[in-house]
């Protein structure tokens, strides 16, 4: 189960910090290449679309903080690079492949249930970013309880509750590390198309009626495919819909 840390990917770990993507923003100007982040507690944790995201001493809290060369959107598209990776560092940890998916746009699912989230931020300007930070929590040892997400969200799970995998922190941060490095490469040397492939073929819900609600939408369809830009396509009642941001409920 032994990896090594990757080339060219700084690393520091902190035993409390309000959150490692404030932490990766404060620390981004000083930084010459980039940068993994971990925190053994955060105070301020946040989830996607402004949700708090609960930190159990124990789960992975850990964010990358990066500059890419190419455009915001491209630079986005990193969020599908590192579901990969988390996806192979937890078969790396846990022996096993079976029972991990990765759900849309951003989870990683483990039995049905969430195991793992990313929550990208970015600092830039006009189509350009000047540093990327992927924020990245996995329920190693400790899920929330069931009624502190949302009515329809799938229930959060850990991966020791569901596969008896006990791995540390800063173990399970080596794994992703080294996934994330080799698919980084795939990713600036092929483009998505590959990463694509792979984020589809480990694709929860594939071929079944989805949906996709925003603040204001709610589209419901046959989960067709993720496009080239990232966005999910959907098969409705009114034809082909392509969703570029959205929380997805099976
Ligand atoms: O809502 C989600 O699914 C994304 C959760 C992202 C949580 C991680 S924990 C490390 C980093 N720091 C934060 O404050 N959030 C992300």
């Amino acid at each position: 189960m032994s990896t090594d840390w990757p080339d060219g990917y700084g690393k520091r770990v902190l035993a409390e910090v309000d959150s490692t993507l404030n932490e990766a923003a404060r620390i981004a100007p000083t930084l010459s290449g980039p940068e993994w982040i971990l925190a053994h507690r955060q105070t301020a944790a946040r989830g996607r679309r402004g949700r708090r995201w609960t930190n159990t001493s124990g789960n992975l809290a850990a964010t990358l903080v990066m500059f890419p060369k190419d455009p915001a959107a491209t630079a986005a598209l990193r969020s599908f690079v590192t579901a990969l990776a988390l996806f192979d560092a937890c078969v790396a940890v846990s022996g096993r492949s079976d029972g991990f998916a990765l759900k849309w746009p951003n989870d990683v699912l483990l039995n049905g249930g969430k195991l793992a989230g990313i929550l990208l931020e970015s600092a830039g300007q006009a189509g350009s970013m000047i540093h990327l930070s992927i924020g990245v929590g996995v329920n190693l040892i400790d899920a929330p309880a069931g009624d502190a997400v949302e009515a329809g969200a799938v229930r959060p799970v850990s991966l020791l509750s569901e596969t008896g995998a006990q791995v540390d922190p800063e173990t399970f941060l080596t794994h992703l590390a080294a996934a994330y490095a080799r698919y980084e490469t795939q990713f600036t040397t092929y483009g998505f198309a590959p990463i694509r492939a792979a984020w589809l073929a480990r694709a929860a819900r594939l071929g079944e009626v989805i949906t996709a609600r925003t603040v204001t939408t709610e589209t419901t369809g046959t989960f067709e495919t993720v496009d080239g830009q990232g966005s999910l396509v959907l098969n409705t009642a009114r034809g082909r819909v392509g969703i570029a941001a959205a929380d997805v409920f099976f």
